[in-house]
């Protein structure tokens, strides 16, 4: 299999108010995903979750260490090469969706591939499929404003995916959602990974939206203190290890070290 991510003892430091007090965020981070794996990350808020995700975005420096996307240090890479590997390679989906307010949903799609090589004809048709796919071609000529946030949710979907990138990193996608549009928005994750081998990388609170990732990490203090594989475990079986886990997890994290 293909590594996609490959990171090695990463650390992300933030100063705090007085100069003297560093916080440590992430703390010697190391870990890989393979091409067509769906990654899930959960933790304790404050654990670093975000920071890991968006050093690997590229919209966040590391202090320290090594992060290889697909054998390319990008902590070396210059702004305009980052900006170039953001995006053509990598599919950002967020809870707040982060969509124009001023453009039409199939706008804010044909955003994320404007500045690419892409024949006019063939990324309509590529639009249209993919909004048919996540169910959302009836509100492609409406605004972010007159839809649900389960449609908003999966154009910002059908945005991360639309230049097929090498890997989509997804933080708290189901945050804002009711139940149904977040079954459905999981659903749409499964897809891309199963039919469309897309590697993803998920994190989320969610013991439910972490049942649907082939394994989790989890971090704590800016560790990675335990792994949870799928194997041939059902949703529900990997919900209720998901639960164990936290169960332990809040009653005292030595008894996982
Ligand atoms: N820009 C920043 N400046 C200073 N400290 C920060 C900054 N961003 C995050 N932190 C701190 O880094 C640590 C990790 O934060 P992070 O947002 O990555 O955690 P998280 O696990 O994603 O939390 P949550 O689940 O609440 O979103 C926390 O202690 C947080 O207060």
């Amino acid at each position: 299999m293909k590594k996609i991510l490959n990171i090695k003892s990463l650390y992300k430091y933030y100063e705090s108010g007085t100069s003297s007090n560093k916080v440590k965020a992430i703390n010697r981070v190391s870990m890989e995903i393979e091409s067509g794996e769906f990654v899930g990350i959960m933790g304790a808020s404050g654990s670093g979750k975000t920071t890991l995700l968006n050093i690997i975005a590229t919209i966040d420096e590391a202090s320290e260490g090594v992060v290889n996307f697909n054998g390319i240090d990008i902590t070396k890479l210059s702004d305009e090469q980052l900006s170039k590997l953001r995006n053509e390679k990598i599919g950002l989906i967020f809870q707040d969706y982060n969509l124009l307010d001023t453009l039409t949903l199939y706008e804010n799609i044909l955003l994320a591939v404007v500045n690419l090589d892409v024949n006019d004809n063939d990324i309509r048709k590529k639009i249209i499929e993919i909004a048919e796919e996540l169910g959302i071609r009836e509100v492609l000529n409406h605004y972010p404003y007159e839809v649900s946030g389960g449609q908003r949710q999966r154009c910002a979907c059908a945005r991360a995916i639309i230049k097929k990138p090498e890997i989509i990193l997804a933080d708290e996608p189901t945050g804002a959602l009711d139940t149904n549009s977040s079954h459905a928005l999981l659903g749409t994750l499964e897809t891309l990974n199963k039919k469309y081998n897309s590697t993803i990388l998920m994190v989320t609170h969610d013991p439910v939206a972490a049942s649907y990732c082939s394994r989790i990490l989890v971090l704590n203090d800016g560790k990675i203190c335990a792994e949870i594989l799928r194997g041939e475990k059902s949703k529900k079986q990997l919900f209720n290890d998901i639960l164990k886990m936290n169960i332990t997890f809040s009653g005292g994290l030595d008894e996982i070290l």
